[in-house]
């Protein structure tokens, strides 16, 4: 088969199903085999019913008991048999399937498996999945399932069958990463690995394989790195910029003095663009240390000579909360510049009017998602680029290969707390910036750490908040499943909240479904405290700056990595307010507890992220997620840091002893970096 064959080239993939796939990115064989599930289930061996465990999805086996019965509405039929074994009886429903009466009264003793919960009756077991014990290799049973990241209309049984196709073609593509180092790190073959990745025969198979992909991506990721930094040696500043006495003034009169740190951040910034050569420059702080001023007051320097800046936002939500604090400041403070919004809502019209204004230089400060910004936009004289962590590849690109104008400053903003030597490694194409202190104005968060149980008392504690005029954030776990489960596990937990807290509390709610015109109201009206409590997905994750919410509450808290965690607790403390975060588990696991106790005892990025390296095993590969830190496909900066120098030392050796990888052993790398690089490089994210 073709490396590159598109997936309708499998049988029972047809113009439909094709365009699914490529909603997620999948348009090749190759890309699928690629596509690696984003978790695991994981199935236990049967446990004896009178060990099943309220809340735990459990594999029982047994005899059909009595008879099987079938109750309930026309809509909602109600089917219920009895599972015998040796040590007692379940009962188990399912919904809207009566024909299982005919089926399974026929049958022998079956397998069962899904979630155990409590009724009025006592345990039981709702809707599981049925299992045939006569099959002599039941795959279903298969201790670990692939659960594959899905779309509306694709089932994760039509991703198996497809993926199982491909892997079954016996003409898998080939691999890039050299003989030398797969033997050298003594890697599983490729096809093998693959086969792992997709079906796991045991969680010590997978792992083994799962190291050879992260440390594929680290290598490329890190040969593409050297790449970059190589074609863009220092190059001169062709931009005349001089300091601007206004910068000053504006300084002076703002309601609270910068931070030492940022002070030395903006001098470091100031002096580079007013200097010989061209800006590459990584600004790392942790969450709430007001990354944000900073970067304004680049694009007040690029502005006030006479330049323009752009401010790439990643999502709309964000881009707009910029524009409106950065033209809010430049009407407050009498600027004479003119600051542009571009988003993906605005309508044709509104963008065509906004171009217009951009290309004939009347705005000089533009704001707005990647994409919008990348794509279309003639700037007259671009002279600033400000972006995240992310898409820091996709901005050179424009500048260099579209060869339009000259190649402007650029500024890396990132929140993650990456501990030092790794991010020598994965900065390497920037000089580093750090402020490393909080503003003087802050109390440290108060954190705790509590179950379930402890729900009614948390409310209660959001209610006072809210009559003392403050405002809350409470984040809801992701529903494995889908995302539109995420959606409706919100809708209902707002809900659910509204009506504890009552009408003089407005409860409001964000998640990942809601388009982006509904999420910029939400967060509007968040903004402005016409809403006191938002209940949301991650989405608040990033950025998001109401510095009068003063708490967070998150429910499964063992569910985040710690990282993500100390993200989304940055949403709080961000003025002057005492704040608090709730961290909420309903784990007793020893692990869980340790780690969010880290979390309970700093407010420190850097040492948290420290921690969680410590912590973490080799064995915690999946169930926790990170918050995809520089868009990794499956490798983890956290969890792989070791993976991760081991990729960058052998990326040294590999260029001493072949620079241009010019070796006929090292041809399919260079195929492979070309075409990763070309895919970084040109890449438009929205
Ligand atoms: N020196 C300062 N003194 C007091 N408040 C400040 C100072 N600098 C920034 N702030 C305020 O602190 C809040 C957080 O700043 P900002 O939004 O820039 O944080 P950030 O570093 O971007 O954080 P995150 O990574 O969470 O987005 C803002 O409301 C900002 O106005």
């Amino acid at each position: 088969m073709n490396k590159n064959a598109g997936i309708s080239t499998l049988k029972g993939i047809g113009e439909k199903t094709e365009k699914l796939f490529l909603k997620l990115g999948v348009a090749t064989v190759d890309d699928l085999l690629h596509y690696y599930p984003r978790t695991y289930e994981i199935f236990g061996p049967p446990v004896p019913v009178s060990e099943v465990q309220e809340g735990h999805i459990c594999t029982v086996s047994g005899a059909v008991f009595g008879r099987i019965q079938v109750s309930g509405t026309k809509n909602m039929q109600v089917t219920t048999l009895y599972l015998k074994d040796l040590t007692g009886t379940l009962k188990v429903i399912w919904f809207r399937m009566p024909f299982l009466r005919n089926t399974l009264g026929r049958s022998g003793p079956v397998i069962l498996r899904g979630r155990v919960v409590r009724k009025r009756d006592g345990l039981v077991m709702e809707h599981p999945q049925i299992y045939d014990p006569a099959a002599r290799y039941n795959e279903k049973l298969h201790s670990m399932q692939p659960v594959y990241g899905l779309t509306a209309g694709l089932t994760n049984n039509a991703i198996i069958k497809a993926v199982r196709q491909a892997l079954e073609s016996n003409s898998i593509p080939e691999d890039f990463l050299p003989e030398e180092l797969e033997t050298a790190y003594n890697f599983p073959p490729y096809e093998a690995a693959l086969y792992e990745m997709h079906f796991p025969h045991s969680k010590e198979t997978f792992i083994e394989a799962r190291r050879r992909f992260v440390f594929e991506e680290f290598l490329t990721f890190v040969l593409s790195l050297r790449y970059v930094k190589e074609s863009g040696e220092r190059m001169k500043n062709h931009f005349t910029m001089k300091q601007q006495p206004a910068i000053d003034t504006f300084l002076q009169s703002l309601p609270y003095e910068l931070t030492a740190a940022q002070m030395r951040v903006w001098n470091e910034i100031q002096k580079e663009m007013t200097g010989d050569y061209v800006m590459s420059r990584l600004v790392q702080g942790d969450v709430g240390s007001g990354k944000t001023i900073v970067a304004f007051l680049g694009l007040l320097l690029s502005g006030l000579n006479g330049y323009q800046g752009a401010l790439m936002a990643p999502t709309e939500v964000l881009a707009r909360q910029h524009y409106e604090k950065i033209s809010g400041m430049l009407e407050h403070y009498g600027l004479p510049l003119k600051a542009e919004l571009l988003t993906g809502s605005m309508t044709a019209k509104q963008k065509r009017e906004a171009y217009v204004r951009i290309e004939s230089g009347s705005s000089s400060i533009i704001i707005g998602t990647h994409a919008l910004i990348q794509e279309k936009v003639n700037y007259r004289n671009l002279a600033l680029v400000i972006t995240d962590e992310q898409h820091r590849f996709g901005v050179r690109q424009r500048e260099q290969l579209a060869g339009k104008g000259l190649t402007p400053h650029i500024l890396v903003m990132s929140a993650t707390p990456i501990p030092r030597t790794l991010g020598i490694i994965l900065y390497g194409d920037l000089d580093i910036s750090v402020i490393n202190e909080l503003p003087m104005n802050r109390l440290p968060i108060k954190n705790c750490v509590v179950d379930t149980g402890y729900r009614p008392k948390a409310y209660a504690f959001i209610r006072q908040q809210t009559e003392l005029g403050r405002q809350c954030y409470v984040i809801c776990p992701m529903v494995e499943e889908s995302e539109n489960l995420d959606a409706e596990n919100v809708t209902d937990y707002s809900q659910m909240l509204q009506e504890i807290l009552g009408p003089s509390i407005r409860v409001g709610y964000l998640h990942g479904k809601m388009k982006e015109k509904e999420k910029d109201e939400i967060m509007t009206a968040f903004g402005r405290n016409e809403i006191q409590v938002l209940v949301s997905t991650t989405v608040v994750e990033v950025g998001i700056d109401v510095p009068n919410a003063t708490v967070i509450m998150i429910e499964n808290a063992e569910r985040f990595g710690l990282a993500q965690l100390h993200q989304l607790r940055g949403r709080v403390g961000r003025g002057k307010y005492q704040s608090y975060c709730i961290f909420m588990t309903a784990s007793r696991s020893k692990e869980t507890k340790e780690r969010l106790e880290i979390l309970n005892h700093s407010n420190d990025g850097f040492y948290i992220a420290n921690e969680d390296l410590r912590l973490r095993g080799p064995g915690d590969l999946f169930g926790i997620r990170q918050s995809g830190v520089l868009d990794f496909k499956i490798a983890d900066v956290f969890q792989d840091a070791a993976l991760l120098q081991e990729a960058n030392a052998a990326a040294e050796r590999l260029l001493l002893e072949d620079p241009d990888l010019s070796q006929e052993q090292h041809r399919k790398l260079k195929d492979h970096l070309q075409k990763k690089l070309k895919d970084l490089m040109l890449e438009t994210t929205l």
